[in-house]
């Protein structure tokens, strides 16, 4: 198989077993060609949630990677950080209808989970969902990304 993305990894402490397990499986993973972590190094590293995700969505917005996967206790926090990046579209989602919608309708690039929220069977299964999804620019879905982007350039959709 081919492999199609680069990913940046990354998690505070809240996040760090799950990171590691999900790191595990994307470098054992034929879709993926690079995995690039972020941090935390380990689990009593405090680092918060904020500079973690803004590293792994500046990798995204740079074009360094083509997605990231962050996870910090519930998934929000990083979400929230990751999207202040420009350019860049985090979700948290934690079922497979959102993790394929995620990136089907809303281009994102980003996705994000929470530790304390789901388990971590299910995190991993969640993980393999996302990398089955390509987002395609010819769908009705492009136009309604577009004007996110739009925003972001301009303050107008
Ligand atoms: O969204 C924030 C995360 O869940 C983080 O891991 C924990 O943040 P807190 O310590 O501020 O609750």
């Amino acid at each position: 198989m081919k492999s199609q993305f680069r990913i940046a990894i990354g998690s505070d402490e809240a996040g760090y077993s799950y990171k590691g397990a999900l790191k595990a499986d994307l470098e054992a993973d034929p879709r993926v060609s690079e995995v690039i972590d972020v941090g935390v190094g380990d689990d009593s590293d405090k680092t918060a949630y904020p500079n973690i995700a803004v590293a792994a969505a500046e990798h995204v917005a740079a074009g360094r990677v083509d997605r990231a996967l962050l996870v910090c206790g519930t998934g929000l926090g990083v979400a929230i950080s990751a999207n202040k990046v420009k350019g860049v579209r985090a979700v948290t989602a934690h079922d497979a209808y959102s993790v394929e919608r995620a990136v089907l309708s809303n281009n994102s690039q980003v996705l994000c989970m929470g530790e304390r929220v789901i388990g971590k069977e299910l995190a991993r299964k969640l993980v393999d969902e996302w990398l089955k999804h390509k987002f395609d620019p010819s769908s009705a879905s492009a136009e309604k990304v577009g004007a996110i982007t739009r925003y972001e350039d301009t303050g107008s959709c």
